[in-house]
């Protein structure tokens, strides 16, 4: 059948040119046709979830859970606590979030494999974090998990490397700090002072090399300011409700996006003189984590790269974030404090120093006080994941593919069905039995997150806290200053919960008083 049979041919040739182009115009239009059709079901789409009119969804797009709660995560604890199965919708971000444990060892352990991070996740978190540890799935995790748990999952380097390096910045550089403030009369933001500490903390023990943070604030200033800003831009890509919206700023270089880009240039020139550093003083007869990567993986620095940030922000941010809180709620209430000072002196003696790992694990009212703390304040405040086949949890709640699901221990931290009626209040006898520390459900209390991608670090981290918390609150009083002495803590957005006024407070040798000076801009 000729396409167009009033063209006056007779070439047959010249016929078959003709139906093919009248072919390929009619193939065109169809295509175009077809790609409209799926541009109109995209937008639709994009602005259904724009425009859900569903209360929780309204809050959510107008903030106005603002006007009655402190922080976003404080308006989810209040949605969980009140939802029937404990999980809850936010449509227009396509996430389910729960606080049903059982949910919770279903995504993490029980179906793992439908439950990745997912590529959306590593696409949000990428620039920052490339594919360091946090932000990768199946081979490419499995094998830094691996390196990581060597030297992590150690008993013994826990016990005596790492316990030797944190005693020392404790010693020689914490302390001293705290001395130094004394003497000066002024307000110190013990939140600054925590990242600092838990920074050097983690170059000593993770690269091998000591950055002296602690004590020398200026030149490192601009970096800690950089890996915040990373942190909080990077978790504000996750609060968009389209990722185009993020994606076309970073295309222009505009906004937010700009300014992230400036704060990973300060980032990688940082992971990149670590590198080299270590590359300089030798690795392949060291025991740290990156020597083991070089050994390894040798010249991949965009890898090494990944692999330094990814352990400082595992390192810095989250131990900063406990010890913070704690310090906060350990301001709040005295009577804890006190126990805390009783049992170090019954256990260690009192005029004496902590010496050994060993003493620390004898101090059971202190290692609950610590998981308390993190019950109502975890470092980590939720978690997300992403499924990859339509799935139904086991609180009936269906899940489909390519939608988020967030587990969230904030909100499980203050559940009556898990803690009981008295779950907001700081009480870490709730943890003893007997006198004896008693472990949880880690499904029930996933701070260190549960199942097959728990937190490596964990035994270094309660380590890190408890040193300091013995050697600290022996040595001084810590007042609170307002308005956190008797107000509820702001967060700021970012991965791990950080103050977003820092905390003030007022350090006194005990035994000793002196004036309060108050330094400008706290
Ligand atoms: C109080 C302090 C800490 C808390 C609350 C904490 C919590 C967590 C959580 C919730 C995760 C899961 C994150 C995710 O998959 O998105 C995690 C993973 C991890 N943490 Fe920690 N962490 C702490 C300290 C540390 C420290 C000090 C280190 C290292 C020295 C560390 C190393 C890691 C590593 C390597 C992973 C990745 C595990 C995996 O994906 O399989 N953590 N941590």
């Amino acid at each position: 059948m000729e396409l167009i049979p009033s063209l006056p041919t007779s070439s047959p040739l010249l016929q078959f040119f003709i139906n093919r182009v009248c072919f390929s115009y009619l193939l065109f239009s169809m295509i175009t046709i077809i790609l409209f059709l799926i541009i109109i079901i995209a937008i639709a789409r994009l602005l259904k979830s724009f425009f859900c009119s569903c209360e929780t969804c309204q809050t959510y797009l107008t903030s106005s859970w603002s006007e009655t709660f402190d922080n976003l995560c404080d308006w989810y604890a209040h949605l969980l606590r009140n939802s029937p199965n404990k999980t809850i919708h936010i449509h227009v971000l396509r996430n389910t979030i729960t606080a049903n444990a059982e949910n919770v060892e279903y995504i993490l352990k029980t179906k793992f494999e439908n439950f990745p991070k997912g590529k959306p996740f590593s696409a949000i978190l990428g620039d920052f974090l490339g594919k360091g540890v946090f932000n990768v799935d199946g081979d490419a995790w499995r094998f830094q998990k691996k390196m990581a748990s060597l030297h992590l999952n150690n008993n013994s380097v826990v016990a005596s490397f790492a316990f030797e390096i944190v005693n020392d910045e404790i010693k020689n550089r914490l302390t001293p700090l705290l001395l130094m403030n004394q003497k000066n009369g002024v307000v110190l933001d013990l939140q600054d002072v925590f990242q600092r500490f838990s920074f050097d903390c983690i170059c000593r023990f993770s690269f091998g090399l000591d950055p002296d943070f602690c004590l020398e604030s200026g030149s490192m200033l601009v970096f800690a300011k950089s890996f915040d800003l990373a942190s909080k831009l990077s978790a504000e890509r996750a609060t968009a409700v389209s990722p185009y919206v993020w994606k076309a700023k970073r295309l222009l270089n505009l906004g937010s996006e700009k300014r992230l880009k400036k704060a990973l240039r300060v980032i990688n020139a940082l992971a990149k003189e670590v590198i080299k550093q270590r590359r300089e003083k030798g690795f392949s007869e060291n025991k740290d984590l990156l020597s083991r990567f070089m050994n390894t993986i040798h010249d991949d620095d965009t890898y090494l790269r990944d692999v330094v940030v990814s352990f400082l922000l595992a390192g810095r941010d989250t131990v900063a974030s406990a010890l913070t809180s704690f310090f906060y709620l350990l301001g709040k209430h005295p009577e804890v404090e006190s126990l805390i000072r009783d049992e170090a002196d019954r256990v260690i003696g009192h005029d004496k120093d902590l010496t050994s790992f060993e003493e620390l694990k004898q101090l059971h009212y202190l290692q609950a006080a610590t998981h308390e703390s993190m019950r109502l304040f975890p470092p980590i405040q939720f978690d997300s994941k992403f499924c990859l086949e339509d799935d139904v949890l086991p609180d009936g709640t269906k899940v489909e593919s390519g939608t988020r699901v967030t587990y969230h221990p904030y909100a499980m931290g203050r559940l009556e069905e898990i803690w009981g009626c008295d779950c907001l209040e700081f009480r870490p006898q709730r943890w003893l039995k007997d006198g004896v520390f008693q472990p949880m459900n880690p499904f029930e209390y996933p701070v260190f997150q549960a199942g097959l991608r728990v937190c490596v670090g964990k035994e270094v981290a309660l380590m890190e806290m408890k040193s300091v918390a013995v050697s600290l609150l022996r040595k001084f009083h810590i007042e609170l200053l307002a308005p956190l002495s008797f107000g509820n803590p702001r967060f700021s957005p970012g991965l791990t919960a950080t103050f977003s006024f820092g905390l003030p407070v007022m350090v006194r040798e005990r035994g000793t008083t002196t004036t309060t000076k108050p330094s400008k801009g706290v």
